[in-house]
């Protein structure tokens, strides 16, 4: 199936395919992109395919070129090198059939707070000329699918701020885009609120089977998503599933708290072949199997062990990995950490 402006391209199939299975372009596909503003390059350089139907995050600190790149992806910027295709369609020289195969929810809201829910939802369908029939219905579904629905009647002034973010996600599907783009969906609201946007996008990609592109620097958002680009200074430094991009971290981060950390961290280096970080919280080492190490630990150290800490590798191992820093970390890239890349 192909949504509204997108096209099916014939090329040549693979070994077992059928002849003339058309091969579906992918929703994102970004080569050697580049945004310079005064000279300065705020995006250097990305490389980047997202197939259709993933849930693809954008992780990166303030600053990083998310939105510069979102707003290069659905046409609100050019870029100044390099070049884009979505579901196909290049976005210089297509940029009316990039538009209608695209939902936008920016941080800046769009919504008049003057005008009710489903007044707003009606005007976005006028603005995608909409045909009438069906309208009602889909409106209906929207508000349904973003549990809006007693609300529809509401001026919009009187919504939370998640009920408005979910507002404008209904007003980005109305008109069944195949992909969404959401910069930053749930900047600004508070643990409970962010964690019902989330429910309300697995029902979106459930029902509508929409291709969902975000960007956030919270990493237990990008947890949620298939795969992540990590993005810092304007270049993509990872990228892969969350899984996999742990992997690459490897190994299990040990925090030991003892009476004498420097004794400690000698003992671990002359017996047990460990390098341990020492820091004001305590020795880190990193193992590959940290719940086998903690009793060896715990019986061959001279000094008192007073708490250990295991943990799996995060993403906010990964980030410190693959940057030299942590997310939330505002220090300028190459600056060091307890951790030192982690590895
Ligand atoms: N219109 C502009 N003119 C000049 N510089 C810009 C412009 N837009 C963005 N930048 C710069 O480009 C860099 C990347 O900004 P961008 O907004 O893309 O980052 P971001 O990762 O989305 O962060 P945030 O979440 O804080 O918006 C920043 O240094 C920013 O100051």
């Amino acid at each position: 199936m192909f949504g509204a402006g997108q096209r099916a391209v014939r090329r040549p199939q693979p070994a077992g395919a059928p002849p003339d299975a058309p091969v579906v372009p992918p929703a994102v596909r970004a080569r050697g992109v580049v945004k310079s503003y005064g000279g300065r390059e705020a995006v250097r350089g990305i490389d980047l395919t997202v197939a259709q139907g993933e849930t693809f995050a954008f992780l990166g600190p303030n600053g990083a070129g998310k939105t510069t790149t979102i707003r290069m992806l659905c046409t609100l910027a050019a870029p100044s090198a390099g070049s884009i295709e979505i579901a196909g369609h290049d976005t210089r020289t297509a940029p009316r059939q990039v538009r209608r195969s695209l939902g936008l929810v920016f941080q800046e809201t769009t919504l008049d707070p003057e005008l009710t829910a489903e007044e707003n939802l009606r005007f976005h369908a006028d603005l995608y000329a909409l045909p009438a029939a069906g309208l009602g219905e889909r409106i209906d579904a929207m508000l349904g699918l973003l549990g809006l629905r007693e609300r529809r009647s509401s001026l919009v002034r009187t919504f939370s701020g998640g009920m408005q973010r979910r507002l404008e996600i209904a007003r980005g599907l109305m008109h069944r885009p195949r992909l969404l783009f959401l910069d930053e969906p749930t900047i600004g609201l508070d643990p409970q609120t962010r964690a019902q946007v989330w429910t309300h996008l697995a029902e979106v990609r459930r029902r509508e089977g929409t291709t969902v592109f975000l960007t956030t620097h919270y990493l237990d958002e990008a947890e949620q998503c298939d795969r992540i680009a990590i993005i810092d200074e304007g270049r993509i430094v990872a990228e892969g599933s969350p899984d996999a991009l742990k992997a690459v971290i490897g190994s299990d981060r040990v925090l030991l708290r003892t009476d004498d950390d420097e004794a400690a961290a000698a003992l671990l280096r002359g017996r047990f072949g460990l390098e341990p970080a020492v820091a004001d919280d305590g020795i880190t080492v990193r193992v590959p199997d940290g719940a086998r190490l903690v009793p060896m630990v715990c019986a061959g150290l001279d000094v008192a062990v007073y708490e250990v800490v295991v943990s799996r590798p995060s993403l906010d191992d990964v980030f410190l990995h693959f940057t030299g820093r942590g997310i939330r970390d505002d220090r300028p890239a190459g600056g060091t950490s307890e951790a030192g890349g982690g590895s």
